[in-house]
């Protein structure tokens, strides 16, 4: 009989600390029943992590796994993991009834970042119970301050628990009372304790690891009396416990419950392998034997000891005096045992939520190879490579990812920032519940409406707007148009492509209270009610708001067709996955159930279990927050091919509203055309978006080159543009991410509120008294005038030209600034064109990022950063007369009025907070721009 096998006659029985697949499958676990006399079989994070990452084992399973449905890292480890436990249940099954429920258990981990969470530990081992569903489970519970309630209260349900992680004698005696503790309760519930069982696992061999090393210090620093210790405590330790085991579990309480049927919890011995090659491999075997005793091997120890172990029995009794001698002396040498086997503990929940985070890290690699995802790379040059890295191992260790799913606003600034994370669950959310917009698409299409007018400012629109450029116009489906801007002659321009009779109106407002889309929406009252009359008008709008704004109760007053809410919890620029993007979406014929699908593998691949390193939206948050704090890299330059280029504008109110705050943040540029790579100074980083099939010779020639220069680049493939709503979930985690690393709260927007304020004083100042004064202009010539608060003319000087004007005030502009031009005026392809001219000039003469924004629509979008964020901007506004200006109706004020106060109030908050800015008006816009591109030429020539 091998002494494996010989085991049994000692009263110990041998597990196996191993599970993996063949071994149950290929029925080598049965052999080693049959043939060992083996007992029962542990698992733990380190074991399934080798198992499932270092094997080929479980590849079949897991592409059948998600060839249905997508599922999580951790949902994909639940099932490989609960698989194989139930196969080595069944295997161990008849152990387990031959020795009436004392061995044949297989044992089964509690995620190890529960460790600290005693609710949170009951509730998974209460969860895996159930999903495994066999008598010979044990599910494994650590011996943490939080774990041994758990325990207690798990063993009081009658489930059978592993307790591991102990390493301190004190700690075992806390654990096995909170097992008797727990047996009386479920017999005093009625419970029948025979059908309970419990191991303590007790760790061996990673003791001797710690004190080993410690005493070797001192033997190496002279104490060389020391030497004989080397390689004992452990084993003086267990013995100790076991002396107490045989107390603890003798006497009349215990008596009253063995009476009952109840199993004493038996001492396992584990970390059995021994860690110092000089030792003898079967070191915390042979020394261990005792009756009512466990020892789960690894495989090799099981062979060695199988091969060449020596069978003592009662080993584990033997000499206790001299363990005793041995633990004092050691106490004697300085080294503590108390502070190492409490250390052990938090080293042990360490050791396996670092392998469970490669587990769910392997996992999740594997899953993203088999689902459809946008796939991301990065070049980077080392230095910022190994910042990243750096992070990332933080925010592994502190689980930071997981915590920013739990909603734990310590992941920022503390502040209120668990009240905005809605827009995380809003994918499955919205999925569940598509049948609302699916039936909503037909009555649109059935409704035979030719137009689709959004009325929205900043998240309310931009997200409809890039669907609506990316996707293109279907078939059938009403054409898409958004109005966000109070320019007179942009609104002119729109109602003049509408046919008002066949048009829907989506007045789209989260807070039902920006002056924008209730302006828009009073002058289309009024239009529609001239076409189609009081009693039909409201069945051409629509909302979109949160519930209980004002906007709600007017659409419901005036019985609009349909009224969409919101959801309170997302913020605005968060907003493109609810209704605020998947309203106008299914009014245009996109499918939004497979939208969803599709966006659905981006928020399984950035979930709470995704180890950072793995989780695309982290890596890229990464990346941006590091390269901006770390690297003065804060210009986050973004390429997109032609068909999704509008995606652009969409990030830039992400980014920019989100982290541009307190001085911090980064500066988002959208359309900036290419240049030669000599232009772009250390301050960037670049995003490049590709669409597959539309990829754009010139722009990936001149990424590579951008990449060669050294600059950060991160490609992005975008499968299909079905596949931009995973870039709308990837950079909404990244820019949480990002905003958590330069330490803002990502989801207030305070420098916008200031400009607001401004914006309203000066319509009301219009209601009341029809005007407000004007400042005198520094500088006028041919229909243009400089206009320039104190500080900033006193900068300049003065000048008698417009060019020079400008050759000053961009001259402010040096390496890390950027340039803004704020304009005010329509946007068109022709004004575009223009400022798009000038902003290049300005770019190559400088050497600095530049951004275009268009009034009052970057006020919701980019204005946050321009306000709040670093001062490193310097900033052109354009004015212009409005050759027509409209009414608003039920207001003394106009169009370009409201335009020109929000411009006053834009351009007041940005002399307030020290920028650099300076004003043009121009009389007529399209010779002004002439004006203004001749004099910017001139000026940098
Ligand atoms: O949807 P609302 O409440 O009209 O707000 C529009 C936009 O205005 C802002 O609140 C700030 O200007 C943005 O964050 C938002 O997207
Ligand atoms: O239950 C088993 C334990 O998790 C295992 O024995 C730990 O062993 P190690 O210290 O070798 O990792």
């Amino acid at each position: 009989m091998n002494a494996l096998k010989q085991l049994a006659e000692t009263g110990q029985a041998p597990w196996l600390d191993f599970v993996q697949r063949h071994l149950i499958q290929q029925g080598d676990l049965k052999t080693l029943i049959e043939r060992d006399g083996l007992k029962g079989v542990t698992s733990n994070p380190s074991i399934f992590e080798k198992a499932i990452a270092g094997s080929k084992d479980y590849g079949d399973d897991l592409a059948a796994f998600l060839k249905h449905a997508d599922h999580g890292p951790m949902a994909i480890y639940e099932h490989l993991a609960i698989a194989d436990i139930k196969e080595a249940a069944d295997v161990l099954l008849p152990v387990f009834k031959e020795t009436k429920g004392r061995d044949g258990f297989i044992s089964l981990e509690v995620s190890p970042y529960l460790a600290n969470d005693t609710e949170a530990t009951i509730a998974e081992a209460r969860r895996l119970w159930k999903a495994v569903g066999k008598p010979n489970l044990m599910v494994k519970v650590p011996a943490t301050t939080a774990g041994i309630p758990a325990i207690r209260t798990l063993i009081g349900e009658g489930l059978s628990i592993n307790v591991t992680l102990l390493f301190a004698v004190p700690v075992y005696e806390e654990v096995a009372k909170a097992y008797i503790a727990g047996l009386e309760h479920f017999a005093g519930q009625g419970g029948d304790v025979s059908k309970v069982a419990s191991v303590a696992s007790f760790f061996v061999s990673r003791i001797d690891n710690v004190i080993d090393k410690q005493l070797q210090a001192k033997i190496d620093a002279g104490d060389t009396a020391l030497k004989p210790l080397l390689g004992k405590a452990a084993i003086a330790n267990a013995k100790v416990a076991y002396e107490r085991y045989k107390k603890l579990f003798s006497g009349k309480a215990w008596d009253a419950l063995a009476a009952k049927g109840a199993h004493t919890q038996r001492l396992l011995w584990a970390s059995t392998s021994v860690k110092n090659p000089t030792y003898p491999d079967t070191l915390y075997v042979e020394t261990l034997i005792g009756r009512d005793t466990v020892n789960t091997m690894p495989p090799a120890t099981m062979d060695a000891f199988r091969d060449h172990g020596k069978v003592v029995p009662d080993a584990v009794e033997q000499d206790l005096a001299g363990g005793r001698a041995i633990l004092k002396s050691l106490e004697k040498s300085g080294i503590s045992l108390e502070k190492v086997t409490a250390d052990l503990v938090v080293d042990g929940v360490k050791q396996f939520a670092d392998a469970f985070d490669k587990l769910l890290g392997a996992v999740a690699e594997k899953r993203a190879a088999s689902v459809s995802v946008n796939k991301a790379t990065v070049e980077t040059d080392d230095a910022l490579k190994s910042a990243i890295a750096a992070e990332q191992k933080q925010w592994l260790a502190e689980g930071k990812i997981r915590k920013l799913w739990e909603g734990d606003k310590s992941v920022w600034t503390g502040k209120d920032e668990d009240h905005w994370l809605g827009w995380l669950d809003i994918v499955r959310h919205e999925h569940d519940h598509v049948g609302t917009l699916a039936r909503f698409a037909e009555a649109v299409k059935s409704g035979g409406f030719a137009h689709l007018v959004l009325l929205g400012m900043g998240g309310s629109s931009l997200g409809p707007e890039v669907l609506a450029k990316s996707f293109g116009h279907h078939a059938g489906w009403p054409r898409f148009h958004m109005l966000d801007s109070t320019d007179p002659a942009q609104i002119r321009t729109l109602e003049r492509t509408l046919d008002l009779k066949k048009t829907m109106f989506i007045v789209s407002s989260k807070s039902g209270s920006t002056l924008e889309p209730n302006i828009f929406l009073a002058y289309f009252k009024a239009r529609m009610i001239e076409t189609v009359g009081d009693a039909h008008w409201a069945e051409h709008f629509i909302a979109v708001t949160d519930p209980g704004s004002a906007l709600e109760a007017e659409a419901r007053k005036d019985r609009f067709a349909h009224i969409f809410h919101g959801v309170k919890s997302i913020g605005g620029r968060y907003s493109v996955l609810s209704k605020f993007g998947l309203v106008p979406a299914a009014a245009m014929g996109i499918d939004v159930a497979r939208f969803l699908e599709i966006t659905a593998h981006m928020v399984t691949g950035c979930g709470a279990n995704v180890p950072v390193d793995q989780n695309p939206g982290a890596e890229l948050g990464l990346l941006l927050g590091i390269a901006a704090k770390q690297f003065k890299r804060d210009k986050v330059t973004i390429i997109a091919s032609p068909k999704i280029a509008d995606l652009g504008a969409w990030l830039e109110q992400l980014i920019a509203e989100s982290t541009g705050k307190q001085g911090h943040g980064l500066i988002p540029l959208d359309s900036e055309p290419l240049g030669d790579v000599s232009v772009y100074g250390k301050d960037r980083v670049f995003a490049y978006l590709v669409l597959d099939g539309n990829e754009q010779k010139a722009q990936s020639v001149h990424v590579a080159a951008l990449a060669k220069a050294g600059h950060p680049v991160v490609r992005i493939a975008v499968r299909d543009v079905a596949h931009i709503g995973q870039e709308f979930f990837r950079w909404e985690i990244a820019t949480a991410v990002a905003g958590a690393i330069i330490g803002i709260n990502p989801f207030d927007q305070p420098d916008v509120e200031a400009s607001k304020i401004k914006t309203r004083a000066l319509t009301d100042a219009y209601e009341k008294s029809g005007g407000v004064a004007q400042n005198e202009p520094v500088f006028r010539a041919n229909g243009v005038a400089i206009h320039a608060d104190a500080k900033n003319a006193e900068a300049l000087g003065r000048h008698n030209s417009l060019a020079t004007y400008l050759a000053k005030h961009f001259g402010r502009a040096h390496a890390g600034d950027y340039i803004a031009i704020l304009a005010y005026i329509e946007r068109n392809e022709a004004h575009g064109k223009a400022l798009e001219a000038i902003r290049t000039r300005l770019r190559d003469a400088r050497k600095v990022a530049t951004c275009l924004g268009f009034g009052p629509r970057f006020l919701h979008s980019t204005g946050q950063a321009y306000k709040g964020g670093p001062n490193s901007g310097v900033f052109l506004q354009i004015t212009a007369d409005d050759a027509h200006d409209l009414p608003v109706p039920g207001h003394s004020y106009s169009f370009g009025q409201v335009k020109a106060a929000q411009a006053q109030g834009d351009l007041s908050v940005l002399v307030e907070r020290g920028r650099r800015v300076l004003r043009v008006h121009l009389k007529d816009v399209g010779t002004g721009l002439k004006e203004l591109q001749q004099a910017v030429d001139h000026a940098f020539h």
